[in-house]
């Protein structure tokens, strides 16, 4: 049985990943400000447009810490970032929820959400995700090299050197595959089970592009840079 180890330089660009994930945090007073009073719907929605603004702010600084992402054609790097905003928003806010929060947090959360307004076709399959995120149970480290597998997606829309992105993702695989082996020795499939999220998460899409399009006919206001990153009016 062959040792699984982490050579210093994948120790290194862990590390390196871990940081940055964390470095770019969400500003918990969101979370603090969504559990205060009561809210309508109207003022539900403009915190979370608040919080996903911030979620894209933070995945952008995030995006610019992989190694070797700003050496990438610059029309790449927009194409990458378009092309992975919904899913690693989507896998950020599943961190929030499945993040050891004090009990009844999250629920309370969960009721800001269903109740801003958003069809209920597109809020069970955002919690099912939520739900097979937190049943991982996964580490810190996973879960920003999973953020960070997900952005170097090679075939995005519009990406045009695919290879060069294949070679920012295949080294952030390699170190995902061994730290799964390393923190889940018992769960031979573990890694086999995140990248399927990765498969999951890209269902969300679809949901999120008619999320905004049902937001823009209830006449809702986004800000200039999700309008931006998501191609709004
Ligand atoms: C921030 C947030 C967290 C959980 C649920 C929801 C509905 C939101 N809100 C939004 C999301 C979004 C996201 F940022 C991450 C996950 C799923 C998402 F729906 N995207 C957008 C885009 C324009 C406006 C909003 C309100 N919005």
């Amino acid at each position: 049985k062959e040792k699984v180890e982490l050579t210093k330089e994948q120790q290194a660009l862990m590390k390196l990943i871990v940081d940055a994930y964390n470095k770019h945090q969400i500003p918990q007073d969101f979370a603090k400000k969504l559990l205060q009073e009561q809210y309508s719907a109207d003022e539900n929605f403009l915190l979370l447009t608040e919080v996903a603004t911030s979620q894209v702010q933070v995945l952008v600084e995030f995006t610019k810490s992989i190694p070797g992402f700003l050496s990438l054609d610059h029309e790449d790097q927009i194409a990458l970032l378009k092309g992975s905003a919904v899913e690693a928003t989507y896998l950020r806010s599943a961190q929030v929820f499945s993040k050891k929060m004090p009990t009844g947090y999250a629920q309370l959360l969960e009721e800001r959400i269903r109740k801003s307004g958003i069809s209920q076709d597109f809020i069970t399959p955002m919690f099912n995700f939520y739900k097979s995120i937190s049943e991982l149970h996964m580490a810190q480290e996973e879960q920003a090299l999973l953020t960070a597998v997900t952005i170097l997606t090679p075939d995005r829309p519009y990406v045009k050197d695919q290879q060069a992105v294949e070679r920012l993702q295949e080294p952030m695989l390699d170190v995902l595959r061994k730290l799964c082996a390393l923190q889940h020795p018992q769960e031979p499939q573990y890694f086999a089970r995140l990248l399927g999220r990765l498969t999951e998460l890209r269902t969300l899409n679809h949901f999120h592009a008619e999320m905004l399009t049902s937001w823009r006919t209830d006449d809702h206001k986004f800000t200039p840079l999700l309008c931006e990153i998501w191609d709004v009016q």
